[in-house]
């Protein structure tokens, strides 16, 4: 798999994983995340995610609600945080390899496309 731009993954669709294949190396999943500002490895290098601080809590709430469409239109989940009120933050990862796979870039690509 090659590196890809953020406009080249918001137009790919993820596909369905049901496992059996490998997470990401790691020397290619940090060469991707520098396509994807914001973006950072958590959780022993097997997720990706992202901060950001909202208006107020309405404006979190409206940020998941299209998230969640997103992620239910890729069939790829992210977990979603909102702490005092108006801290966000998204995780992937692509729980059926443990890791991360082109679906957790395709999905942070997307997400960083939602306009709010
Ligand atoms: C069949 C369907 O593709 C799977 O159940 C999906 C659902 N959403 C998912 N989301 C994430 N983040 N990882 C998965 O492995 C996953 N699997």
């Amino acid at each position: 798999m090659d590196v890809q731009s953020a406009e080249d993954l918001n137009r790919k669709k993820c596909e369905p994983c049901e496992g059996g294949v490998d997470p990401c190396p790691l020397p290619f999943v940090t060469e991707q995340l520098e396509k994807l500002p914001g973006w950072y490895l958590t959780h022993e290098n097997q997720r990706i995610r992202k901060d950001w601080t909202m208006k107020n809590f309405v404006e979190g709430l409206a940020f998941f609600e299209a998230v969640g469409k997103v992620a239910e239109e890729e069939a790829h989940h992210p977990d979603l945080h909102l702490e005092s009120y108006r801290n966000v933050s998204i995780e992937i990862w692509t729980h059926a390899v443990g890791g991360l796979s082109e679906n957790d870039f395709i999905l942070a690509a997307k997400i960083d496309a939602i306009e709010m």
